[in-house]
């Protein structure tokens, strides 16, 4: 062994851990981290000595056991609570090489008490220490999985906090106003009974509830953001829905056939519109249809395009067809399909295309990227970013709103109150935090 036995407490959350937390596979740079007690010993008997804390330093890295050299790289040491972690943290950058990223954890994977890390096990451990709290870990996680610019930015904005320091007005005002109320729930022992103790608290509970609407208000926006917005390709079989979607995806994705009813199940493709994620969804064509199969996958197409943020309605521009009734609640594009073949007909439809020329092809693009832009924009400075943001939210508001629409009794108001705060808590995790851990961190990579 290493020496070091013992040097460490041994146990879950005593533990030293480590992970690889570069991407997998070759490269030239990979970057191991460790956080926990043994960090500084193990620094030590891998790189030879402790340099100072947060100093890039160039050292060669040995197998403590062998003293064989492993690699020269980087290593920077991390004195705990000035860490990500708040603990005593280290990284070593090492070069990418299968075999040189395997003897270093091998090395440090040697010392009692050291372990490899689960996913998301550094941002749980940054959470318990308080080094971060719930938002910023859900931000974290969304700046990993980021895909767009939108999603990036927003990420961003979650990582620095803004989730929790606006919880932490609403939680403060509440407070206040519960204090109020055990006041008045004292002073009914005296018969001295506030009429309506609402009235009291109003001012302190009606801008809480204002802000609570308009983070309700931006919601959709931000989840749409995270999500991407659902573009959904619908019309009669023919129309050419398979082919646009192929063109916009810029490969083949979906058959296309000059057969009526080719495309049955519902493909999805992922598109970048202007910096906002979107998901394409290509459908069966609509029709009657005594098949089974076809018929499933018409009831699917109807579903995705009443569910989605917008319909294209594709009919071709010789043969126009109207909207198909079912899809009235969906916001809904007519788009005319094979331009090239009917160049002299009237067009019934907003936007004429053709995916055989490209006729327009990038005009749709535009269209479509400021549709996201306007969707996405209204979330710009929201704060929920996912359902579990909205429905605490939606529990507070509905809580608050009783309040201030009744004249209830005193006890109800303080209950109601009470509800408000919990949905409050929830959101940032003082309440039922392991559950929402386990579902956050169960979507981290490895060394988050
Ligand atoms: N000339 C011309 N033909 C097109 C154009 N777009 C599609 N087509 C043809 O129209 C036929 C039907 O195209 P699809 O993309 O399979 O149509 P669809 O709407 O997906 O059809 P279903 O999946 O059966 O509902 C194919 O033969 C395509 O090559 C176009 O812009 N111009
Ligand atoms: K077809
Ligand atoms: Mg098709």
């Amino acid at each position: 062994m290493n020496g070091l036995e013992g040097s460490a407490p041994i146990g879950r959350s005593g533990d030293t851990i480590f992970a690889v937390a570069s991407g997998a596979g070759r490269a030239a740079v990979a970057i191991l981290r460790l956080t926990g007690p043994a960090s500084g010993a193990i620094v030590k008997a891998v790189a030879g000595r402790l340099p100072p804390p947060r100093v890039a330093t160039l050292a060669t890295f040995r197998d403590p056991a062998t003293g064989e050299a492993i690699d020269q790289g980087l290593v920077i040491f991390f004195q705990g609570p000035r860490s990500y972690t708040g603990e005593d943290s280290a990284e070593f950058h090492i070069h990418g090489g299968r075999a040189v990223v395997a003897g270093l954890i091998a090395a440090i994977g040697s010392f009692e008490g050291a372990r490899a890390a689960e996913a998301g096990e550094f941002s749980r451990r940054a959470l318990m220490n308080g080094k971060l709290d719930l938002g910023q870990i859900e931000g974290i996680g969304d700046l990993v999985a980021a895909e767009t610019a939108s999603q990036r930015r927003q990420a961003l904005r979650q990582t620095a906090g803004m989730l929790g320091r606006r919880a932490g007005g609403w939680r403060a005002a509440l407070i206040e106003a519960s204090a109020r109320i055990a006041a008045d729930i004292d002073f009914s022992d005296e018969g001295d009974v506030a009429a309506a103790p609402a009235l009291d608290i109003a001012p302190i509970i009606a801008p809480v509830l204002a802000e609570l609407r308009g983070e309700l208000h931006a919601a959709r926006a931000g989840e749409r953001i995270r999500e991407g917005l659902t573009i959904v390709i619908a019309g009669p079989p023919n129309a050419g829905k398979s082919t646009l979607l192929n063109a916009l995806a810029r490969r083949d994705v979906a058959i296309v056939s000059k057969h009526a009813g080719t495309t049955r199940d519902v493909l999805e493709v992922e598109l970048d519109l202007g910096g906002y994620a979107a998901v394409l969804i290509d459908t069966a064509g609509l029709r009657e249809t005594t098949d089974p199969v076809e018929q499933i996958g018409v009831s699917r197409a109807l579903e995705r395009a009443q569910n989605a943020d917008l319909v294209l309605w594709l009919s071709e521009l010789g043969d126009f067809q109207a909207p198909d009734a079912r899809l009235t609640d969906a916001e809904l594009w007519q788009v005319a399909t094979k331009a090239d073949l009917a160049p002299s007909a009237q067009a019934e439809a907003a936007l004429c295309i053709s995916a055989a020329s490209g006729l327009n092809l990038d005009v749709l693009l535009d269209r479509l990227a400021q549709f996201a832009a306007e969707a996405g924009g209204a979330g710009h400075d929201g704060v929920i970013t996912r359902e579990r943001h909205r429905k605490s939210i939606a529990e507070a508001e509905s809580a608050l709103a009783r309040i201030l629409s009744d004249s209830a009794p005193v006890e109800i108001v303080a209950e109601d109150l009470r509800a408000a705060l919990f949905a409050l808590e929830r959101l940032v995790g003082r309440v039922d935090v392991e559950d929402i851990l386990g579902d956050i961190f169960s979507r981290f990579c490895i060394g988050k």
